[in-house]
């Protein structure tokens, strides 16, 4: 089948090389910045060791940040971590591609290679500068959207808790409106991302419960009908149910909300997490934010919020909800390659009866980050990744999308020229296993 062509930042004006050009820059500047901050606490922890990893932390991430804003070459990767053979394998199949003499550099490679080639070169900087390698350059910006959400989570941690209550006596018709809702939530918590904010602000100041309804507008594809008869079918059966999770803070706590409502429905009776192995595209989730996140939540001197995190605590002891890690996720390469690439973590997805993709690095890389015709079907953009049925709950936040009706993404184009980067619309989109 024919495939179009990769997104990339040599494509002038494409919002890939606006990313490349502005954003990633200043986001790497905000790294430098914490790491700067942080140099009295390393002093504190460390003594002059931490100074001196310090230091040459910051000459990692300015030597870095020159060579993407002078295109250089794209290098190997130096330190000696569990994937750092798969990334200097990749950049010579990179390299395989191009004509004779020609390099991968920032702005001529495909942009979701050279993006998350920047988050593991971030990782790269820490790697080698023990020992404050363990720290996570993004945590500040993670905890700080987690407390500036605090409204928006405890109205959502009141909401379940008052919908639980009830949840036994409920009619289908009730149970399938709180289930499109907090989809609905879950998928709105993506506009909570410090990636497209580069790295300024960008939590959930408010109760999204109160905005669903004018929101609804906004999704483009809403294939809620189609989970939702896979999941009411035989409930109560042994079913499993992956969450990929995507940021932390609002959102990591909307996809708890959303995993405990489906154990509590009886849509799945158990609920399993896949979280990053390492720091990644600033506000994503791992498993320190996971547990922080929790730990925070029981903290809270909110009755709801509390009871939430010894729920979700319990969920985690007990199995009901399960951990995963797997390099995959940090990894660069399009989910159509992860049956060769990594078939260990594509089989455990085949034992699912749903994967919910959260976000938009998810849905690029679901779709091979290809400038896809707007109305190629879901399931076709997905080539050969079909693991189980899945759905993608994505807010638009860049320059690809399929599965549109002919004519829509036209008119969207003509009415708002930045509709697929804004994050103003979403999807919650399905494709069956076939
Ligand atoms: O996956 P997420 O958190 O929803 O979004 C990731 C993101 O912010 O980073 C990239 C732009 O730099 C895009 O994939 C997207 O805009
Ligand atoms: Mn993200």
């Amino acid at each position: 089948m024919d495939v179009p062509c990769f997104l990339s930042a040599r494509f002038e004006g494409s919002f890939a090389y606006l990313t490349v050009k502005d954003r990633l820059p200043q986001i790497l500047t905000k790294v430098i910045d914490t790491v700067h901050r942080e140099k009295h606490k390393f002093l504190e922890e460390y003594g002059e060791d931490g100074i001196e990893a310090e230091k040459k932390a910051l000459a990692h991430f300015s030597k870095l940040r020159n060579e993407m804003q002078t295109d250089k070459p794209l290098i190997v990767i130096t330190d000696d971590l569990p994937d750092t053979h798969i990334w200097n394998e990749y950049l010579k199949y990179q390299q395989s591609l191009l004509g004779d003499g020609e390099l991968p550099s920032w702005f001529q490679s495909p942009w979701l290679y050279v993006e998350c080639y920047l988050y593991r070169r971030i990782h790269e900087g820490m790697a080698l500068s023990p020992p404050i390698s363990g720290y996570d350059v993004f945590k500040e910006a993670k905890n700080d959207s987690f407390f500036q959400s605090q409204n928006a989570i405890l109205a959502l941690c009141t909401h379940l808790q008052e919908l639980k209550k009830g949840i036994a006596d409920i009619s289908e018709t009730a149970q399938r409106e709180a289930f499109s809702k907090l989809l609905q939530v879950s998928l709105w918590g993506n506009k909570c991302d410090l990636s497209i904010s580069g790295g300024q602000d960008n939590a959930q100041k408010f109760s999204i419960l109160n905005s669903l309804e004018s929101l609804k507008s906004n999704i483009l594809v809403d294939d809620t009908e189609f989970v939702w008869l896979l999941l009411s079918q035989k409930k109560g059966s042994s079913r499993r149910i992956d969450i990929v999770l995507d940021n932390a803070g609002f959102e990591l706590v909307t996809d708890f909300v959303l995993a405990d409502l489906l154990l509590s429905l009886q849509l799945a009776t158990e609920v399993h997490l896949h979280a990053k192995c390492i720091p990644w595209y600033v506000s994503d989730t791992t498993k320190q934010d996971i547990d922080w996140t929790i730990k925070q939540l029981l903290g809270s001197n909110n009755r709801w919020m509390s009871k939430c995190g010894e729920t979700w605590k319990e969920n985690l002891q007990k199995g009901y909800w399960v951990y995963h890690e797997n390099l995959f996720w940090t990894l660069p390469h399009e989910f159509c390659s992860m049956a060769r690439t990594s078939p260990d973590l594509y089989a455990e997805l085949q034992k699912c009866d749903l994967i919910l993709f959260k976000g938009d690095l998810n849905y690029r890389k679901l779709t091979g980050d290809r400038k896809w015709d707007f109305t190629v079907p879901f399931s076709q953009a997905l080539t050969t990744f079909h693991p189980a049925p899945l759905c993608s709950l994505r807010t638009l936040k860049s320059d690809v999308q399929v599965g549109l009706k002919p004519g829509g993404g036209e008119l969207l184009t003509a009415a708002e020229a930045d509709w697929m980067i804004s994050g103003k619309y979403g999807v919650i989109q399905f494709s069956p296993l076939i």
